[in-house]
């Protein structure tokens, strides 16, 4: 069996976090416990606006993983200043939107291929592999290939929103062309977004995909799965307070 990587995206356990501003749940942990529960790599996306993941996560994450980091970022100054001194091992270049609830496309590579070749070429430098996170499009493929990005990551995102078995086949198709047509001019092709426990196989069985950057849907279980004990932790230090 062809061997397929997993990163963990922790970016809503900070989400938590900073729900309350507090200091707990720390990213850092959980990324730990995702390392030793065996995902390869640990993604984490720093907004613009700092929604959720900080920039202190970012740093202190770089002195404790022991995989990989895959550093999400804007293509703008101020990330690629940041980028170039954490010097994670990855770095994927996504579009952002203010406004937006969570990443709604793939960047626009070809409409700012000179802006995008450029960030390129300076975290290249820093030593950095980096990614494009695009759709799975022959143009912003092909400008992916003439930015000189060794990594592209495909959006699933579309795909995981269809609940129309036809129209998901129909988008998985799309999606497994691009994939292939990317692989076969060389670039290094991963994916991810919007993927869960119910809609994973499908994406997971192209075998061209080295790795898949899963965040959210894992996050959710983690808190549903953990109820039961978080609940009666609770109830017995109350109950101790009171024998
Ligand atoms: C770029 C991408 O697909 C996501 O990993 C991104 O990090 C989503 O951002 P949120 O985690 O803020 O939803
Ligand atoms: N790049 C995709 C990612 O890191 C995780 O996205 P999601 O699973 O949180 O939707």
């Amino acid at each position: 069996m062809k061997e397929i990587l997993l990163g963990v995206n922790v970016d809503h356990i900070a989400t938590l976090r900073q729900a309350r501003g507090t200091n707990y749940p720390d990213p850092v942990y959980a990324a730990s416990v995702a390392e030793h529960a065996g995902a390869d790599g640990i993604t984490v996306h720093l907004r613009e606006d700092r929604r959720h993941i900080q920039d202190r996560d970012i740093y202190v994450l770089k002195q404790t993983l022991h995989s990989r980091m895959n550093f999400e970022m804007a293509v703008t100054d101020e990330m690629i200043d940041i980028a170039c001194e954490v010097k994670p091992e990855f770095c994927c270049l996504v579009p952002e939107k203010r406004e937006e609830l969570t990443t709604e496309g793939g960047l626009d590579v070809v409409g700012q291929l000179e802006k995008v070749a450029s960030a390129v070429a300076k975290l290249s430098q820093a030593g950095i592999k980096v990614s494009l996170f695009i759709d799975a499009d022959k143009a912003q493929i092909d400008a992916a290939l003439a930015s000189k990005a060794p990594y592209i990551e495909i959006h699933t995102g579309h795909y995981a929103d269809l609940t129309n078995e036809e129209e998901q086949l129909a988008e998985l198709e799309r999606l497994t062309q691009g994939i292939k047509y990317a692989h076969g001019l060389g670039i290094k092709v991963n994916a991810g977004h919007g993927l869960n426990y119910f809609n994973v196989k499908p994406i997971a069985a192209i075998e061209e995909i080295i790795e898949l950057n899963i965040g959210h849907a894992i996050i959710a279980r983690a808190a549903i799965d953990g109820l039961d004990k978080a609940v009666r932790d609770m109830k017995n230090l109350m109950l101790e307070a009171r024998s």
